[in-house]
This record gives structure tokens, sequence and C-alpha cells, in this order.
């Protein structure tokens, strides 16, 4: 990723310091009769680094919104996907973005899908990487620490957190 930037390579990976820890979630969603008034998991962008997601073979239902419309992820066999979490978002400064994203239920099917969540050492201040700010692109976050708690505050009121780091 640092290297896509232009970036020295390893540069995120101090931001996230040694200590980093990688949580695991096991999703599981029950299938359900009434799939149009109830949502697997409700809009959130993840308060992450970035995560790691195996989906069910063959049982779709994550949707990521793009440009207001929302788009479902094909479950391909074997593979994993990788989303941008707000502290990516605020390492690359805006660079890439972390993505909202929800589940949809499914009426016949359960599905269960593994999310490792990469998230920066407890403590440890992040911010924007000095090589992508410039006078074409200020420095558009501020730097934060813990912010993986912030994040969840929000979470529970289902709002995003990403504006507390905003410049
Ligand atoms: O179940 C999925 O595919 C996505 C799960 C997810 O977005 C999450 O656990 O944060
Ligand atoms: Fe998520």
């Amino acid at each position: 990723m640092a290297l896509s930037l232009s970036l020295e390579e390893g540069c995120f990976m101090d931001q996230f310091g040694e200590e980093a820890p990688l949580q695991v979630r096991f999703n599981y969603y029950s299938p359900c009769s009434r799939p149009n008034l109830v949502l697997g998991l409700k809009p959130h962008a993840d308060g992450s680094g970035y995560t790691i997601i195996l989906q069910d073979d063959g049982v779709e239902g994550l949707q990521v919104l793009k440009e207001g419309r929302w788009v479902t992820v094909p479950s391909l066999p074997h593979a994993l996907l990788v989303v941008m979490g707000d502290q990516m978002e605020i390492m690359t400064n805006g660079e890439f973005k972390s993505p909202v994203h929800r589940v949809l239920s499914n009426s016949e099917r359960e599905r269960i899908s593994i999310a490792v969540f990469y998230t920066p050492e407890a403590g440890k201040e992040i911010g924007p990487q000095e090589g992508l700010i410039n006078e074409d692109r200020p420095k558009a976050y501020k730097n934060v620490k813990d912010y993986a708690d912030i994040h969840w505050g929000y979470y529970q009121q289902g709002t995003r957190a990403i504006h507390v780091a905003k410049v």
C-alpha cells in the first residue's frame, strides 16, 4: 500500500507499531423471513486501520456505499477482501477511503463471515504521512490516538467518527 502511494515501504507498519493487535470477529447472520425490513449489519465504516474479510462461499450480502448507491460485493471462493478502515484514511490523508458498508439479510440461507481488524497499537499516535501532505493536498486529518475507542462511541449511535479527526 505504501509503495502504491510512492511512499517508503513499511511507513504504515511503523505507524501501526510492533504491538498492533489483530482482532477477529466471527459474524453469523441467521436467515430472516423479512429481509426487506431487517439488516444483517447496519451501515458503518470500520474504525480499524484495515479489515480483512473472508465471506461465506456463495452467500452474498455485503454491500459498499459508492457514490450514493449500494453495490454488492461478490463472494468469490477463497478470496480475501481488504477493506480500508478510518485509520488508513487518516494515515493516507484521504488518498484511501474507508467505505461505508452494510450487510443485507437473506430469507433462505444463513451467512457466515470472518473479519480480521488490524488496528494501531493502543496509545500510539497516528496521522497523515508527511509524503502525502503538500500545497495541493494540505493536511486534512489531525493526529489521533486510540481512534478505535472514539469510533465505538459513535458506532453505538449509528454514526461515523471520522469527523472527529478532520482538520
Ligand atoms: O459480514 C461481512 O461481510 C462484513 C462484516 C463487517 O463489516 C464487520 O464485521 O465490520
Ligand atoms: Fe465492517
